[in-house]
């Protein structure tokens, strides 16, 4: 990476797409362009000549003033500050910014991520002794960087040798010298606290690790039915509305990750000033301190244009493997892959490139692949294993999954949790719908939960499953024909899986009780409507007439159940199975009776 910038000239601007001429440019190469100093990018070379792509509005900027090239490309610095940062799409700090320019943000502004003055407490790695061999990854201490983060200072991707020297604890600047580094050919290295690194380069690691350990969300349709693992791949398809924003910050909120990263690339301003707003609000349920202390977050300004949405996936995701490499599990969270898509879209388009499905280049499939593939659980150089689980929402116009964007990520990822309009307008959320979805992990993430909460979940669930299967078959024959046309074991069926639709998959956000289920709590109400369907099954067979089932006030108290005890109080859950046990068996007794010869 060079860093002698080299001057040339402006030729040509259409929109964010300008043609400069600037001898020896390379390609991905960072430019700043005009009077002003626009950020950009080299997306394609043509002879002398090279086409970047404006992160900002070129508005003004006219053929013939400086292009300068910067001789490095688009890359991030990574040290301590990060955590509780509101970064734009190419990480400059939102907030130092609005100190600096006010609200809206001056084009071609250039403010570095971290802070340059701020101190931190720094603990060197008391296993290190002078001469210890240093890899890339090695921890050559620590900083506190909020209450719940502990930042692990590594040396540098690149860089190995021995240690020659390191820094007392105290106070320093993430530019103070911290350790020195003497490799095999004799160069010194001096390591201050911060790196930078290109953002279109996935980070090294040791190797995959095939370790499951599962995303634990606190959402019952998405642990017991759709789980997700930690270094998996999802994603959240939905149509306007229907419920995408309270998914995420549910993850992002209750998931037992460490880190959240969350990519805000809406088309919509509002939208994103809601999640501006509304992520410093909330509380880490986990260390009572605000979530945004283990919480970053990369927004899209609306006065750059959507090129800049292009980038912000891979600053995220940069930023996510950073945190990954010193050991802890990420979240990264992109809202959404479509509008990322079309900025692909519009790049390709100003540069003539030939449309494939509905205007998006060849390529988008590939380039989803590799955003996706850099999510994983990584064996790390020196911090154990870490991960970034992926999850993408997805915003098909009109809510066709079947258009490109939703049909290419479909293909890539493990878990697909499809929000449906039809239950969001009735009111069911999460309104992920059960039919559509599904997950790539439920053997994987059986292994955990028949250790951990119960060797019977995968039966458990797999009958949940078959109950509203025949719901939705049941449910065509009453449109066709009416309810009389069913048997009362039929009935019953639909009273099952109504069960589990209120009782089990319906989890409101606002409920102070149910917005959060432990796995204990989920496997505890699912065993529960199950057990009373298949009691009740057994009764109907014996004669029982359904009206006495469905009159039974425990219907009722299944459905609230969720609500009514934490995941602290399983003890009352199993005391109202001992209820149900109770209850139903009276009933048994009773028409066992009234069989017997008087
Ligand atoms: N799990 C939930 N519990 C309770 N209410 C919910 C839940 N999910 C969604 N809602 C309700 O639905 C409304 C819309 O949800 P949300 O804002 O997440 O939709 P969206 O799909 O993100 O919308 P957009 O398309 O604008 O991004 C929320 O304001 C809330 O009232």
């Amino acid at each position: 990476m060079s860093e002698i910038k080299r001057i040339g000239v402006i030729r040509d601007i259409n929109g964010p797409i300008v043609t400069i001429d600037l001898p020896g440019v390379r390609s991905g190469e960072q430019v700043k362009i005009g009077e002003l100093g626009l950020f950009g990018e080299v997306i394609s070379l043509r002879g002398q000549q090279a086409v970047v792509q404006t992160y900002e509005s070129t508005d003004g900027v006219r053929p013939g003033e400086p292009a300068v090239g910067l001789g490095w490309p688009l890359s991030v610095e990574l040290g301590p500050g990060l955590m509780g940062g509101i970064f734009d799409g190419v990480q400059r700090p939102l907030s130092k910014i609005a100190l600096e320019s006010g609200d809206y943000i001056r084009r071609g502004i250039s403010v570095p991520a971290l802070d340059r003055t701020k101190e931190w407490a720094f603990v060197p790695n008391p296993t290190l002794a002078l001469g210890a061999k240093l890899n890339p990854g090695s921890v050559l201490g620590t900083v506190q960087e909020t209450h719940t983060v502990v930042h692990r200072i590594m040396v540098p991707p690149g860089i190995s040798g021995e240690l020659a020297e390191i820094t007392p604890a105290g106070n320093y600047t993430i530019e103070t010298i911290i350790a020195q580094v003497l490799d095999r050919k004799g160069v010194t290295h001096s390591l201050n606290m911060y790196h930078r690194w290109p953002v279109r380069k996935p980070r090294p690691y040791v190797r995959r690790d095939d370790g499951i350990s599962p995303l634990i969300t606190g959402q019952r349709v998405i642990d017991t039915f759709f789980p997700q693992v930690k270094g998996g791949k999802g994603a959240v398809p939905g149509p306007f509305g229907a419920g995408k924003t309270v998914v995420q910050q549910q993850i992002a909120r209750w998931s037992n990750a460490d880190i959240v990263i969350y990519v805000g690339c809406g088309e919509r301003g509002n939208e994103l000033v809601d999640v501006l707003e509304t992520f410093p609000q909330l509380d880490d349920p986990y260390s009572g301190h605000k979530l945004m202390e283990r919480t970053l977050l990369v927004a899209n300004t609306s006065n750059m244009p959507v090129v800049a949405r292009e980038a912000s996936v891979y600053v995220g995701m940069t930023m996510a493997e950073y945190y990954r490499d010193m050991g802890y599990d990420v979240v990264m969270l992109a809202d959404s892959t479509s509008r990322w898509a079309e900025a692909l879209r519009e790049v390709s388009g100003r540069l003539g490139q030939m449309p494939v499905e509905e205007g998006y280049p060849a390529y988008l499939a590939s380039r989803l692949a590799a955003i996706y593939e850099r999510a994983g659980r990584v064996e790390t150089y020196d911090a154990g294993i870490g991960s970034v689980t992926l999850i993408g929402a997805v915003s098909p116009p009109g809510g066709d999954f079947s258009e490109p964007v939703t049909s290419h990520t479909k293909d890539i990822i493990e878990t697909f949790w499809a929000l449906s309009k039809e239950l969001a307008d009735a009111r069911h959320y999460p309104s992920i719908d059960w039919v559509t979805s599904f997950s790539g992990h439920v053997h994987t993430a059986a292994q955990w939960w028949h250790k951990e909460i119960n060797p019977d979940w995968e039966k458990r669930r797999a009958t949940a499953l078959a109950l509203l299967a025949r719901d939705a078959e049941l449910s065509r024959i009453v449109n066709l024909v009416g309810p009389e046309a069913l048997s009362s074991a039929q009935r019953w069926e639909l009273e099952g899986a109504s069960l589990i639709k209120e009782g089990v998959l319906q989890q409101s956000a606002l409920d102070e009780i149910d917005t959060f289920c432990s796995p204990a709590k989920q496997y505890a109400i699912l065993d529960l409507a199950i057990t009373i369907y298949k009691r009740g099954e057994a009764l109907i067979k014996l004669g029982v007439p359904i009206s006495e089932l469905q009159n039974l006030p425990l219907l009722a108290k299944m459905r609230r159940i969720k609500s009514m005890y934490s995941s602290e109080q399983l003890e009352q859950i199993q005391a109202f199975r001992g209820e149900v046990d109770q209850a139903m068996e009276s009933i048994r007794i009773e028409y066992a009776k009234q069989g017997e010869p008087a």
